[in-house]
């Protein structure tokens, strides 16, 4: 099958290995060009076998001709993704958006695209340690929603070291992952340490906080969490390979705009609309924020 995957990061590259994996075309859409993809896991490297291609002009097949694409970048840049699916994208194309958050359908919908738009939650911790090479740390669970287009999706991975998983209740999926992302993802960012952070104790008394917070959102906006949300969040860290960050941690380091506005951003946006308050995670997002206005310093 013909698929496309637009964003050549951590998360764009590890799915783009498991296409090709699994016997697919892939033309990888990127923005600046390299020379090969290599996906690294425990310390072993291997070449990837995708098209790199940095121009729309250039992808193989007529217009709307794709199977499945995929959008890896992350939330903020989805909008710049437009003339990538313009031309790939026609009736018959699956398009997933393979980013953190929980308003993956809003992101595209200003694109007015044909195709089907399939959410998803991503369960793999992956780093781009260098333009086209990317280092797998853990975890290679890809979540979608139990229906046509999700199942679909789903048998593109065939027999992958992917394992997809068809959730029927995918709201409730989406904001667990999120509860994930507004701990993990602004700690280690903001404090410019790994998932060790998690060992110290006040920190995970911060991440308890927070996720109270983000807890009482996302029950109002209809997930249904069980008893005992925060303790499987933080002890996800504690399991996770101490060595690995976050994707907004990697994006700091490299001189990133991040992505708070889509993750903690979320949950306050939300918690306004829901008559919810979430002062702790306001403050956070305005720390953030303000990290994110620096003069970009590149290292
Ligand atoms: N990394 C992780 O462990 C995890 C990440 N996620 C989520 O997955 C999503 C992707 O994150 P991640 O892979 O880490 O991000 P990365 O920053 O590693 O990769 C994003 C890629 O998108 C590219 N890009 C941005 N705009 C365009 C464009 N218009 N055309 C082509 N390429 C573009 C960037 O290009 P350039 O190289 O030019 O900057 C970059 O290579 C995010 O929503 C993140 O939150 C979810 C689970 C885990
Ligand atoms: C931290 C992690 C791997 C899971 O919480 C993640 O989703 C991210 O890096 O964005």
């Amino acid at each position: 099958m013909k698929t496309a995957v637009i964003g050549a990061g951590a998360i764009g590259g590890y799915l783009a290995a498991m296409l090709a994996e699994a016997g697919h075309d892939v033309s990888l859409c990127v923005r600046m060009p390299f020379d090969e993809l290599t996906l690294e896991e425990e310390g072993k490297a291997r070449k990837v076998s995708a098209r790199i291609i940095d121009e729309p002009s250039d992808l193989p097949g007529g217009s709307g001709s794709a199977d499945l694409v995929v959008v890896a970048t992350k939330a903020q840049d989805t909008a710049s993704a437009r003339p990538w699916l313009e031309a790939l994208v026609g009736s018959q194309t699956l398009i997933l958006m393979a980013q953190n958050g929980v308003e993956h359908e809003e992101r595209v919908a200003a694109i007015q695209l044909s195709g089907t738009i399939v959410p998803s939650i991503v369960y793999i911790a992956a780093e781009r340690v260098a333009p086209g090479r990317i280092v797998h740390h853990y975890s290679s669970r890809l979540i979608l929603p139990d229906d046509v287009a999700g199942r679909q999706v789903g048998e593109f991975f065939g027999e992958t070291k992917l394992s997809v998983e068809i959730e029927p209740e995918f709201l409730t999926a989406a904001w667990r992952k999120l509860l994930s992302n507004v701990v993990a993802n602004p700690i280690t960012a903001l404090t410019l340490r790994r998932m060790e952070v998690f060992q110290d104790e006040a920190i995970r008394q911060l991440g308890m906080d927070l996720l109270a917070e983000a807890i009482a959102v996302g029950r109002a906006a209809g997930a249904k969490f069980g008893d005992g949300e925060h303790e499987r969040v933080l002890d996800q860290y504690s399991r996770a390979n101490s060595n690995s960050g976050s994707s907004m941690l990697y994006d700091r380091l490299a001189g990133r705009r991040l992505e708070h506005e889509y993750l903690t951003g979320a949950v306050v946006r939300a918690g306004k609309r829901l008559g919810i308050p979430t002062p702790l995670n306001a403050a956070i997002l305005a720390l953030l924020s303000a990290v994110d206005r620096a003069p970009i310093e590149r290292p």
